[in-house]
């Protein structure tokens, strides 16, 4: 059996949409255990956040969950894959009509702090992070932070509270976590699951 813990929310239903197809049944259900005898998985759905919790606490044999959350809580993690789905940009927005000077002392309101440092350290700029664990454009809007570091995929967000992109930083796709010590079993599932994810991305 091989456990599979994926990120509840949109890549949760966009996984199962791709491996599944699109039911309401499915859809409606809130269990957070889903079994696939046929596969011979058993999925859990912690939040993105704590899938890398899962896999250090060998809860779980692999993971599927954002490159943004990978960069930030499990970068210590081997990822063979990554896929075409849960696309976005992680980026530095700030308001449109009024554009902030990147320098020091800047504030940058984040979901994201530790690669909201470590992009501010590159540019050798010293930035005051503020952790905020959602709805971070308002923190720009009420003037709480100068500056986001945050995820964009329509750029409406963006767009309807006032902001604007000031540097794309990297590309966010869904990636694959594998968990340590895994069996040699483990691994040959975990391959063709990642072939299963791409055929059926290429026939969509
Ligand atoms: N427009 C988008 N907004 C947020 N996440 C996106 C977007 N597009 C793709 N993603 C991917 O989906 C993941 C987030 O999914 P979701 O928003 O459902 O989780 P969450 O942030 O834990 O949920 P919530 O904000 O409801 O607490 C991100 O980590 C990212 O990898
Ligand atoms: O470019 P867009 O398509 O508008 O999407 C980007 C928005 O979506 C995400 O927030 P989310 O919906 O996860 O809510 P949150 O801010 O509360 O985490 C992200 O943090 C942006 O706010």
């Amino acid at each position: 059996m091989l456990r599979i813990a994926l990120a509840k929310g949109r890549l949760q239903e966009e996984f199962l949409k791709l491996i599944y197809g699109d039911s309401k049944e499915r859809r409606e259900n809130r269990s957070l255990f889903l079994k696939d005898e046929v596969r011979n998985w058993e999925i859990i759905l912690p939040k993105a956040t704590d899938v890398a919790k899962y896999l250090q606490m060998g809860m779980a044999d692999v993971g599927i969950v954002g490159k943004d959350v990978l960069e930030e809580e499990g970068t210590y993690f081997k990822s063979p894959a990554q896929f075409s789905f849960g696309t976005c940009q992680m980026v530095i927005a700030g308001p449109k009509f009024e554009q902030k000077k990147i320098t020091d002392g800047i504030r940058v309101a984040t979901k994201y702090p530790k690669v909201a440092q470590r992009i501010f350290k590159e540019k050798g700029i010293h930035a005051r992070i503020i952790y905020l664990q959602g709805s971070v454009e308002l923190a720009v809007a009420t003037q709480v932070a100068d500056v986001i570091v945050d995820i964009v995929e329509t750029g409406k967000t963006l767009k309807e509270n006032g902001l604007t992109i000031y540097e794309k930083l990297f590309d966010v796709n869904a990636k694959l976590a594998l968990g340590n010590n895994i069996s040699d079993e483990k691994r040959e599932a975990v391959e063709r699951l990642i072939d299963e994810i791409n055929i059926k991305i290429n026939k969509n």
